[in-house]
């Protein structure tokens, strides 16, 4: 907490896991501040003594609240949705929870970690845009097909749930490392639906706060 009292996101402006945690926040109406942690200047600033007393695993998000402070995206939107259940982000119908936690886990554990900053620095800079795309486009191709029996307006039926949160942050991934989403038509669809909502564009990343201006809109 900082003196505010107010919950404190530690947050980039391109991380798609900061933007999942984002649009959560936005969602259930909780005010927040945000202290940016840029993945890049000064060698990366995940990486700085103070941060990692925050979070062991030097990656953002990392969200204080309730006196506690909670990494790992997932974790924390599942948190906010134990304490603040409105609106809902995950179905009473144990079913189409069972679906929304595999596309959520589909996109947070087989697709971004692929093509995290720091698994692109090891795989090199001339192989990063091939690499990342191989990640991306195998994790859509199920995906999608996924989506064939899970999808209503949004990922899962009608909703808006956890599973939107974190497609609409990997879309945009995909868009950043070039992707060609024309065999993604489900997915393309139901993103744009969802970028037409309130919540996913005041947490958009560009109109955070570390958003540099170049890339305002
Ligand atoms: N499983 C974690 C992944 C967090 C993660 O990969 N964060 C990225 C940004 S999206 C990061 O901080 N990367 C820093 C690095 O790779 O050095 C979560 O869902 O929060």
């Amino acid at each position: 907490m900082t003196t505010s009292g107010k919950p404190v996101l530690y947050s980039y402006f391109r991380s798609s896991c900061s933007w999942r945690v984002r649009i959560a926040l936005a969602l259930k109406g909780v005010d927040y501040e945000i202290i940016p942690i840029n993945l890049t200047k000064d060698g990366g600033q995940q990486f700085s003594e103070e941060f990692q007393t925050l979070n062991p695993m030097k990656q953002v998000p990392a969200l204080k609240i309730d006196g506690i402070i909670i990494g790992q995206s997932l974790a924390i939107i599942e948190y906010l949705e134990e304490t603040r259940p409105t609106p809902r982000l995950l179905p009473q119908d144990p079913k189409k929870r069972a679906s929304v936690r595999m596309i959520s886990d589909l996109i947070a554990a087989g697709i971004q970690p692929l093509q995290n900053l720091s698994v692109l620095k090891q795989v090199g800079e001339q192989n990063q845009l091939a690499w990342a795309q191989k990640a991306i486009t195998s994790g859509f191709n199920a995906l999608e097909q996924i989506l064939q029996s899970t999808a209503g307006k949004y990922c899962v039926g009608d909703e808006v749930s956890m599973a939107d949160l974190c497609l609409v942050p990997q879309v945009a991934n995909a868009e950043r490392f070039k992707v060609d989403l024309t065999p993604y038509a489900t997915i393309s669809h139901i993103n744009k639906t969802l970028l037409a909502l309130e919540a996913f564009q005041v947490s958009h990343p560009c109109r955070q706060p570390d958003t540099p201006v170049e890339l305002r809109a």
